[in-house]
Protein backbone atom coordinates (compact mmCIF):
# COMPACT_ATOMS: atom_id res chain seq x y z
CA UNK A 1 0.00 0.00 0.00
CA UNK A 2 1.30 3.51 -1.12
CA UNK A 3 1.52 6.52 1.27
CA UNK A 4 -0.63 8.59 -1.30
CA UNK A 5 -1.95 12.06 -0.67
CA UNK A 6 -5.68 12.93 -1.85
CA UNK A 7 -7.61 16.16 -2.42
CA UNK A 8 -11.17 16.05 -2.77
CA UNK A 9 -12.11 19.74 -4.40
CA UNK A 10 -15.76 21.42 -4.29
CA UNK A 11 -16.70 21.00 -1.08
CA UNK A 12 -20.01 22.56 -0.60
CA UNK A 13 -21.38 21.32 2.58
CA UNK A 14 -20.52 20.53 6.03
CA UNK A 15 -21.44 16.93 5.23
CA UNK A 16 -19.03 16.80 2.31
CA UNK A 17 -15.90 17.71 4.60
CA UNK A 18 -17.08 15.07 7.37
CA UNK A 19 -17.54 12.36 3.87
CA UNK A 20 -14.05 13.52 2.71
CA UNK A 21 -12.06 13.47 5.92
CA UNK A 22 -13.58 9.95 6.82
CA UNK A 23 -13.15 8.73 3.75
CA UNK A 24 -9.31 9.33 4.55
CA UNK A 25 -8.96 12.79 2.38
CA UNK A 26 -6.03 14.70 3.44
CA UNK A 27 -6.42 17.96 1.62
CA UNK A 28 -10.25 19.52 0.77
CA UNK A 29 -10.87 22.24 -1.94
CA UNK A 30 -12.87 25.20 -1.12
CA UNK A 31 -13.75 27.04 -4.95
CA UNK A 32 -14.04 30.90 -4.69
CA UNK A 33 -14.17 30.90 -8.82
CA UNK A 34 -17.91 32.23 -8.77
CA UNK A 35 -18.41 30.92 -12.04
CA UNK A 36 -18.76 27.22 -10.75
CA UNK A 37 -21.61 25.56 -9.38
CA UNK A 38 -18.71 24.24 -6.84
CA UNK A 39 -18.41 27.82 -5.67
CA UNK A 40 -18.67 28.63 -2.27
CA UNK A 41 -19.12 32.00 -0.84
CA UNK A 42 -16.57 33.43 1.82
CA UNK A 43 -18.95 33.41 4.89
CA UNK A 44 -19.62 29.96 3.27
CA UNK A 45 -16.11 29.13 3.18
CA UNK A 46 -15.47 30.50 6.87
CA UNK A 47 -17.87 28.25 8.27
CA UNK A 48 -17.32 25.39 6.68
CA UNK A 49 -13.34 25.93 7.41
CA UNK A 50 -13.82 27.59 10.83
CA UNK A 51 -15.51 24.01 11.68
CA UNK A 52 -13.63 21.19 9.56
CA UNK A 53 -12.60 18.11 10.78
CA UNK A 54 -9.26 17.74 12.79
CA UNK A 55 -6.14 17.65 10.37
CA UNK A 56 -8.02 18.02 6.86
CA UNK A 57 -5.81 20.78 5.00
CA UNK A 58 -7.98 23.48 3.77
CA UNK A 59 -6.91 24.77 0.43
CA UNK A 60 -8.57 27.46 -1.28
CA UNK A 61 -8.96 27.66 -4.77
CA UNK A 62 -8.95 30.99 -6.55
CA UNK A 63 -8.23 31.88 -10.32
CA UNK A 64 -6.04 35.37 -11.29
CA UNK A 65 -7.24 36.88 -8.02
CA UNK A 66 -6.65 40.33 -7.42
CA UNK A 67 -4.67 41.25 -3.57
CA UNK A 68 -8.26 42.64 -2.77
CA UNK A 69 -9.90 38.94 -3.43
CA UNK A 70 -7.53 37.62 -1.21
CA UNK A 71 -7.44 39.58 1.26
CA UNK A 72 -11.37 39.29 1.66
CA UNK A 73 -10.76 35.13 1.69
CA UNK A 74 -8.01 35.07 3.88
CA UNK A 75 -9.17 37.72 6.14
CA UNK A 76 -12.46 35.24 7.07
CA UNK A 77 -11.01 31.74 6.18
CA UNK A 78 -8.89 29.78 8.08
CA UNK A 79 -6.87 28.22 5.08
CA UNK A 80 -3.76 26.12 5.19
CA UNK A 81 -2.61 27.06 1.63
CA UNK A 82 -3.37 29.04 -1.34
CA UNK A 83 -4.77 26.85 -5.12
CA UNK A 84 -3.66 29.52 -8.31
CA UNK A 85 -5.79 27.86 -10.84
CA UNK A 86 -5.37 31.26 -13.56
CA UNK A 87 -2.78 32.54 -15.27
CA UNK A 88 -0.72 33.81 -12.69
CA UNK A 89 3.04 34.27 -13.84
CA UNK A 90 5.47 33.02 -11.69
CA UNK A 91 6.35 36.78 -9.92
CA UNK A 92 2.89 36.95 -8.79
CA UNK A 93 3.43 33.33 -7.30
CA UNK A 94 5.77 34.77 -5.56
CA UNK A 95 3.97 38.09 -4.60
CA UNK A 96 1.05 36.18 -3.42
CA UNK A 97 3.75 33.39 -1.01
CA UNK A 98 5.11 36.88 0.60
CA UNK A 99 2.20 38.83 0.98
CA UNK A 100 -0.42 36.04 2.79
CA UNK A 101 3.00 33.78 4.27
CA UNK A 102 0.66 30.88 3.67
CA UNK A 103 1.58 27.69 1.11
CA UNK A 104 1.12 28.31 -2.67
CA UNK A 105 -0.07 25.64 -5.18
CA UNK A 106 0.43 26.83 -8.36
CA UNK A 107 -1.67 24.59 -11.08
CA UNK A 108 -0.45 23.91 -14.58
CA UNK A 109 -2.08 22.89 -17.34
CA UNK A 110 -1.28 19.91 -19.74
CA UNK A 111 -1.68 19.03 -22.67
CA UNK A 112 0.74 18.18 -24.71
CA UNK A 113 4.69 17.74 -24.18
CA UNK A 114 5.75 21.74 -23.97
CA UNK A 115 3.26 22.52 -21.34
CA UNK A 116 5.45 21.04 -18.84
CA UNK A 117 8.36 23.33 -19.63
CA UNK A 118 7.49 26.11 -17.37
CA UNK A 119 6.82 23.79 -14.21
CA UNK A 120 10.66 24.28 -13.18
CA UNK A 121 10.41 27.96 -12.97
CA UNK A 122 7.40 27.34 -11.37
CA UNK A 123 8.71 24.54 -9.12
CA UNK A 124 11.26 27.46 -7.53
CA UNK A 125 9.17 29.77 -6.19
CA UNK A 126 5.48 27.48 -5.08
CA UNK A 127 5.10 25.35 -1.92
CA UNK A 128 3.33 22.84 -4.51
CA UNK A 129 2.61 22.45 -8.22
CA UNK A 130 -0.79 20.81 -9.57
CA UNK A 131 -0.53 18.78 -12.53
CA UNK A 132 -4.01 19.19 -14.56
CA UNK A 133 -5.34 18.67 -17.85
CA UNK A 134 -5.49 21.95 -19.85
CA UNK A 135 -9.33 23.28 -20.18
CA UNK A 136 -10.12 23.07 -23.77
CA UNK A 137 -10.47 26.36 -25.89
CA UNK A 138 -14.38 27.60 -24.83
CA UNK A 139 -14.36 25.58 -21.65
CA UNK A 140 -16.59 27.49 -19.03
CA UNK A 141 -14.61 26.94 -16.55
CA UNK A 142 -11.08 26.51 -16.49
CA UNK A 143 -10.64 23.56 -14.32
CA UNK A 144 -13.06 20.59 -13.03
CA UNK A 145 -14.05 19.63 -16.24
CA UNK A 146 -13.10 15.95 -15.87
CA UNK A 147 -11.08 15.43 -18.67
CA UNK A 148 -7.40 13.80 -18.35
CA UNK A 149 -4.35 14.42 -20.05
CA UNK A 150 -2.02 11.80 -21.56
CA UNK A 151 -0.13 10.30 -18.34
CA UNK A 152 2.59 9.07 -20.18
CA UNK A 153 3.73 12.48 -20.93
CA UNK A 154 5.27 12.80 -16.74
CA UNK A 155 6.77 9.25 -17.55
CA UNK A 156 10.03 10.65 -17.96
CA UNK A 157 9.39 13.78 -16.29
CA UNK A 158 8.33 13.71 -12.91
CA UNK A 159 10.70 14.81 -10.00
CA UNK A 160 10.86 18.61 -9.73
CA UNK A 161 11.88 20.56 -6.88
CA UNK A 162 8.43 21.09 -5.10
CA UNK A 163 6.04 17.99 -4.11
CA UNK A 164 3.05 17.92 -7.03
CA UNK A 165 -0.55 15.91 -8.04
CA UNK A 166 -1.73 14.40 -10.33
CA UNK A 167 -5.27 15.93 -11.45
CA UNK A 168 -7.38 16.28 -14.09
CA UNK A 169 -10.38 13.43 -14.78
CA UNK A 170 -9.61 10.93 -12.17
CA UNK A 171 -11.87 8.39 -11.18
CA UNK A 172 -12.13 5.40 -8.47
CA UNK A 173 -11.92 3.38 -11.65
CA UNK A 174 -8.61 5.12 -13.14
CA UNK A 175 -6.79 6.48 -10.37
CA UNK A 176 -4.26 3.70 -9.79
CA UNK A 177 -3.65 3.36 -12.97
CA UNK A 178 -2.82 6.96 -13.11
CA UNK A 179 -0.80 6.53 -10.73
CA UNK A 180 1.43 3.66 -11.64
CA UNK A 181 1.94 5.58 -15.04
CA UNK A 182 2.96 8.74 -13.66
CA UNK A 183 4.29 8.02 -9.65
CA UNK A 184 2.37 10.34 -8.77
CA UNK A 185 2.39 10.25 -4.94
CA UNK A 186 -0.79 13.04 -4.64
CA UNK A 187 -3.74 13.07 -6.38
CA UNK A 188 -6.67 15.56 -6.73
CA UNK A 189 -10.23 15.08 -8.11
CA UNK A 190 -13.36 17.44 -8.61
CA UNK A 191 -16.17 15.65 -10.83
CA UNK A 192 -14.90 12.32 -10.39
CA UNK A 193 -16.24 11.84 -6.61
CA UNK A 194 -19.89 13.32 -7.97
CA UNK A 195 -23.09 11.99 -8.41
CA UNK A 196 -24.43 15.04 -10.23
CA UNK A 197 -22.86 18.37 -10.55
CA UNK A 198 -21.30 19.56 -7.73
CA UNK A 199 -22.66 17.25 -5.85
CA UNK A 200 -19.61 15.09 -3.76
CA UNK A 201 -20.90 11.35 -3.50
CA UNK A 202 -19.35 9.86 0.03
CA UNK A 203 -19.38 6.20 -2.02
CA UNK A 204 -17.48 7.89 -4.43
CA UNK A 205 -15.08 9.38 -2.46
CA UNK A 206 -14.59 6.77 0.26
CA UNK A 207 -13.67 4.01 -3.55
CA UNK A 208 -11.19 7.02 -4.74
CA UNK A 209 -9.43 7.32 -1.53
CA UNK A 210 -9.24 3.23 -1.27
CA UNK A 211 -8.07 2.92 -5.06
CA UNK A 212 -5.35 5.71 -4.88
CA UNK A 213 -4.07 4.22 -1.86
CA UNK A 214 -4.38 0.79 -2.58
CA UNK A 215 -1.76 1.02 -5.37
O1 LIG B 1 -13.88 22.55 -10.12
C1 LIG B 1 -14.17 23.66 -10.58
O2 LIG B 1 -15.32 24.00 -10.76
C2 LIG B 1 -13.08 24.63 -10.93
C3 LIG B 1 -13.41 25.87 -11.42
C4 LIG B 1 -12.43 26.78 -11.74
C5 LIG B 1 -11.11 26.44 -11.59
C6 LIG B 1 -10.75 25.20 -11.11
C7 LIG B 1 -11.74 24.28 -10.78
N1 LIG B 1 -11.41 23.03 -10.29
C8 LIG B 1 -10.06 22.73 -10.02
C9 LIG B 1 -9.68 21.49 -9.35
O3 LIG B 1 -8.91 21.52 -8.38
C10 LIG B 1 -10.12 20.21 -9.90
O4 LIG B 1 -10.13 19.30 -8.84
C11 LIG B 1 -9.17 19.73 -10.97
O5 LIG B 1 -9.17 20.66 -12.03
C12 LIG B 1 -9.62 18.36 -11.49
O6 LIG B 1 -10.97 18.38 -11.82
P1 LIG B 1 -11.70 17.06 -12.34
O7 LIG B 1 -11.15 16.76 -13.68
O8 LIG B 1 -13.15 17.40 -12.37
O9 LIG B 1 -11.40 16.00 -11.32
Amino acid sequence: MADIRVKICGMKTRADMEAAAAAGAAYVGLNFYAKSARSVTIAQAAALASDAPVGLAKVGLVVNPTDADLDAITGSVPLDMIQLHGQESVERVAEIKTRYGLPVMKVIGVAEAADLDPIDLYAQVADQLMVDAKAPKGAKLPGGNGISFDWQLLASKKYWQAPWMLAGGLTPENVAEAIRKTGARQVDVASGVESAPAQKDPDLMRAFVEAAQAV
